[in-house]
């Protein structure tokens, strides 16, 4: 069973299509969301949480109509929200008690849960201490923390690295991994850092403008493309004129030549290049294609606010 189904979703404001006929399902897992600054991803998550209805179509969170069922559906489902909502003056062991409590559960559970759920997101005897004074990252922590307590089964994370640093992002990125591999709860994560979505994902939604662009698993973004990247100690360029001399397309890109392959005999031009000319190769890899290729590919819906060929603004690797 689909954790989410939508059919023909369409958000309308006064002056904008939020969300424009979106037609998506997607199976249990790492599933990122990704798509430009106003793109739709929040208002996505807004009614996939039952909190407002759209102007039209239908969706279901784990089997549950959001129509009908948004009480069980919040039920079963966490929530990190992207902007900042944790109050300064309690300790996170005091906050995450309370939205256990919230969630219904006894007084003693929702204190051992709230103590498990912090350790699991790393924050150990910081907890105590007021939220007011954490760094950003614990912050984020907390929000995790708040969205796992009550045990759900599928939890939707807002940009959960926004503002971390790189060390700070890398764990983040560890914690989702484990929430999915783990405690095996399915993860709805947006971002519009690409390569981040990359590195967690089982599978990726890029929307833009408020349209499916593409759903797929991460492996078909990143099939092993049909070029070969070459790094020689030194004598790029000898290697790079004789491979040309040969017939081979090559060029160079930084350190690397960068060889189209035409098939085996390229592997061996390359090893005999390196041997008869007495290099040293360091690397010779098959290249992945990038999530991102796809904004590079993609033909511009008509109504669609970005040019094809360009990674929409705030889209990044
Ligand atoms: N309550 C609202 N009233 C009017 N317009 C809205 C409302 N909520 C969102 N929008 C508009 O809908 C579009 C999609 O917004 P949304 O917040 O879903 O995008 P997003 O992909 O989450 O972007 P971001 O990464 O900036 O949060 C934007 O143009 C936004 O201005």
């Amino acid at each position: 069973m689909p954790i989410i189904a939508t059919q023909g979703l369409t958000m309308r404001f006064p002056r904008v299509t939020a969300l424009d006929d979106l037609s998506v399902a997607v199976e249990p897992g790492v599933v990122g969301l990704v798509g430009a600054n106003g793109a739709g991803k929040s208002t996505l998550i807004k009614i996939l949480l039952g909190l407002m209805p759209p102007t039209s179509g239908t969706a279901t969170v784990l089997g549950l109509d959001i129509a009908r069922d948004g009480l069980r559906i919040r039920e079963s489902v966490g929530f990190m929200p992207e902007y900042e909502c944790l109050p300064p003056d309690v300790s996170a062991t005091e906050f995450v008690v309370h939205m256990a409590r919230m969630c219904g559960l006894p007084p003693s559970a929702a204190r051992e849960r709230a103590a498990d759920t912090l350790r699991h997101v790393g924050l150990y005897e910081e907890r105590y201490r007021p939220i007011g004074g954490y760094s950003t990252g614990m912050r984020q922590r907390v929000k995790l923390a708040q969205a796992l307590v009550h045990d759900p089964k599928l939890v939707f994370l807002d940009e959960p690295t926004n503002g971390l640093d790189p060390a700070g992002r890398d764990e983040m990125l560890d914690l989702i991994r484990r929430i999915g591999a783990e405690f095996g709860i399915s993860v709805l994560v947006t971002s519009h850092l690409l390569g981040e979505l990359e590195r967690v994902c089982d599978h990726v939604v890029i929307i833009d403008g408020g349209k499916l662009l593409r759903s797929q698993a991460v492996e078909a973004y990143t099939a092993a493309s049909g070029v070969l990247t070459v790094e020689v100690e030194e004598g790029r360029d000898d290697l790079g004129r004789r491979l040309h001399e040969q017939g081979v397309s090559v060029h160079p890109e930084g350190r690397f030549l960068v060889v189209d392959i035409a098939g085996e005999t390229t592997y061996d031009l390359i090893r005999d290049g390196v041997a008869d000319l007495g290099l040293r190769l360091i690397r010779m890899e098959q290249r992945r294609h990038h999530i991102e290729e796809v904004f590079q590919t993609a033909p511009q819906a008509p109504s669609g606010p970005h040019a094809a060929g360009t990674v929409p603004q705030g889209v990044s690797r």
